[in-house]
């Protein structure tokens, strides 16, 4: 009988992911459709328990009871029940250890390190003073037993003093920490995010939006958890433990030898259940990051998910993802009930040791009944002290297990572009050059989509690249504002090679207007002055507008040029219309405009042919301007025409020479006329 296994990748193919390139086989295609980067391709039992697997039960006859004997070899510590992880889930798993991501959270916090220094100060304090409590205690009791009145006063004074300090250590104890924690999630954020922020565009192509913002919310939030209770926790509790070992033998060795027993049978099982819970988290964190992308997905599309009356499938995709996390979580639970099971079967076992032995030692005078109540007190704390740092240890664990990818994002470095210092020129005339340019995207290896390319655009020249559905515009464009870097060739720039510039200088120079047609959540006027880093006056910026066909509708909004932009305000065309007004302010050198297919509308083509006109014959300093043309009838102005397919340039020439040159150029137009007209 097939042993069925808890196998969590069959069901990213809701999701669309890119594996990372396997070292085995490199120039393999990489699917559209795969598991993200750490997510675990099988779940299976991690290591230690892998060892009990290789344990082969015999098998007793009859099928029923074979069936049974199956079911229960399943549920057995490392049966297949408990599979949750694959061998790649486990490289990951030791890569980030817990000292490591502990070390690196010391480091975040920086200059307020001494925040740190100054909470575990008082943690000594508190934990000296609750130590010395329980032998006061005892002691108090007997000296009023024994009617010795002044020790006893001195013993209770002395109770008073110790509950006093520990109350108030105790105190500055938690706030230090908390602030510190306050600290640290906020610079955890500050450092993912400006990891993040300077990746360059593969690392977008490969990431989910879903998965980073999950990341930059819930994980980083569970992580400073870490600093705040389990690593104080921990320390005053292994404070509290050796006190309390030390005191258990000045008391009795044989009784505290037997205590120290149990508890490292406890450490023991611990280890194991750890290890288990660690990589439970972790992939509690994945499949929870992989749900909240298709809740994302559904919300963003909700129109498409309306109009196709798909709410039924996508509550579906939904509730599989949440019953992967049920599976995990059912594991993690019983893992859990074994773990509180081991643990009070074992503390119960110290008290009855203590009656045992302790009872014995009296009997023989060997112990007195002040040194048993002190032993059976001091016992309480061992065993308490150690539950709580198992039990931090395992959530410390869990932190850390859980957030391996943040840690693994934080320790990227921000792309290289970022890092190096190019040539400013001290004017951007606009002359570009594209020398035998090749270019593959990285997440597709084995698919050229520009092949030895050549162009030149003058300076002030405005050309047009047209061309079938996929035949490379876009991607040219996005060499040129250097988004990605080409696999051949070289990109000149006013004589000067693009990747010697600096990126930075550049791009202010550039004015983009891309496909993507969404704006930023905040009023007009920030939306036209982004990215714009000169003092602004309001004429300026309706200057822009207006020259972008776009000062009359944005004066008609309900607050003018202070309205907040939310999704359905605006029109594409009108949002595509001021994105123009964004990248006329900056009076860049080079003017890109790709048109949004979507939101070409006859107005739009108006208007499109308006902003081309202007550039022609601009009142303000020319520029050069590269327009990505789906509609034909609105590049009729441009000085040249650029035709490619299959990432070539196949034809060049303005309108009227490609119309007579019957080549693919007057095809698009032919077929667009016939379409309009129909
Ligand atoms: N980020 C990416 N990762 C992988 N492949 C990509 C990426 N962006 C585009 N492609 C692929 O590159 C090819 C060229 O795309 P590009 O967007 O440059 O074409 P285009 O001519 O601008 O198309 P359209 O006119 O439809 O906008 C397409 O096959 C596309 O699937």
């Amino acid at each position: 009988m097939a042993i069925p296994s808890f196998n969590l990748c069959s069901s990213t193919k809701f999701l669309r992911f890119h594996s990372k390139p396997s070292l085995a086989g490199s120039n393999r295609k990489l699917p559209l459709v795969t598991a993200p980067t750490s997510f675990p391709s099988e779940f299976r039992l991690p290591s230690p328990l892998t060892r009990y697997r290789g344990f082969k039960f015999p098998i007793p006859r009859g099928n029923k009871q074979s069936e049974l004997f199956e079911k229960f070899r399943e549920v057995l510590p490392g049966g297949s029940w408990w599979n949750i992880c694959d061998s790649e889930n486990e490289t990951v798993n030791s890569a980030t250890s817990m000292w490591s991501a502990l070390w690196r959270m010391w480091e975040l916090l920086a200059n307020d390190q001494w925040i740190v220094s100054v909470a575990f100060g008082f943690l000594i304090v508190a934990a000296a003073s609750e130590i010395t409590m329980p032998r006061v205690l005892a002691e108090s009791i007997f000296s009023a037993q024994n009617l010795q009145s002044s020790a006893f006063l001195m013993k209770a004074r002395l109770l008073a003093v110790l509950c006093f300090i520990s109350g108030v250590s105790s105190g500055l104890r938690s706030g230090c920490f908390s602030i510190a924690n306050t600290i640290l999630i906020k610079r955890l954020r500050e450092a993912l995010y400006s990891a993040l922020i300077f990746q360059n565009m593969p690392f977008f192509d490969r990431e989910e939006v879903g998965g980073l913002t999950s990341r930059l919310g819930a994980d980083c939030q569970r992580l400073s958890h870490v600093i705040a209770n389990d690593v104080h926790l921990i320390a005053r509790n292994v404070l509290q433990a050796i006190g309390a070992v030390i005191n258990l033998l000045t008391l009795s060795w044989p009784l505290a030898l037997s205590s120290l027993l149990i508890c490292s049978v406890l450490a023991t099982i611990f280890m194991v259940y750890g290890q288990y819970q660690k990589t439970a988290a972790k992939i509690t964190q994945d499949v929870t990051a992989c749900a909240n992308m298709a809740v994302e997905e559904t919300f963003s599309l909700i129109r498409t998910v309306r109009a196709y009356g798909t709410e039924v499938k996508e509550h579906g995709r939904y509730k599989q993802w949440l019953e992967k996390l049920a599976n995990v979580n059912v594991r993690e639970s019983v893992a859990y009930g074994f773990w509180t099971m081991s643990f009070s079967t074992l503390y119960r076992l110290t008290q009855i040791f203590a009656v045992l032995l302790g009872g014995m030692s009296i009997m023989t005078g060997n112990v007195s009944t002040e040194q048993l109540t002190k032993y059976v007190l001091y016992c309480e704390w061992l065993i308490y002290a150690t539950w709580r740092i198992v039990d931090n240890i395992s959530s410390l664990l869990q932190a850390t297990g859980a957030n391996e990818k943040v840690f693994q994002l934080l320790q990227l470095s921000p792309s290289d572009q970022f890092m190096s210092q190019g040539v400013k020129l001290q004017r951007l005339m606009g002359q570009i050059q594209f020398v035998d340019v090749s270019f593959h995207y990285p997440s597709r290896p084995a698919v050229p989509i520009l092949e030895n390319l050549h162009l030149s655009v003058q300076a002030n020249e405005v050309i047009a690249l047209v061309g079938p559905s996929g035949s490379g515009k876009t991607t040219l464009v996005h060499l040129l504002l250097r988004l990605y870097e080409p696999t051949n060739g070289q990109i000149y720039i006013d004589g000067f090679p693009l990747k010697d510039l600096d990126v930075r200088w550049l791009r202010e120079n550039i004015g983009y207007v891309g496909q993507e047609l969404e704006l930023f959540h905040m009023d007009v006027k920030s939306n036209i002055t982004y990215g714009c880093h000169r003092e602004i006056c309001q004429e300026e910026i309706e200057n822009a507008a207006r020259r972008a066909y776009a000062h009359e509708f944005i004066s008609a909004l309900p607050d003018g040029y202070q309205t907040i932009v939310h999704d359905s305000l605006l029109s594409g065309g009108q949002k595509q219309r001021i994105a123009i007004a964004r990248a006329m302010l900056r009076y860049p050198a080079i003017l890109i405009l790709d048109e949004a297919t979507s939101a070409l509308d006859s107005e739009s083509e108006h208007f499109v042919k308006g902003i081309l006109q202007e550039f022609k014959n601009g009142k303000d300093a020319k520029r050069s301007v590269i327009v990505v043309a789906h509609r034909l009838s609105t590049i009729e102005a441009a000085d040249r025409i650029i035709v490619m397919d299959g990432g070539r340039i196949v034809e060049m020439g303005n309108h009227k020479d490609l119309l007579l040159n019957k080549g693919l150029y007057s095809h698009l137009v032919k077929i667009q006329r016939n379409y309009l007209e129909a």
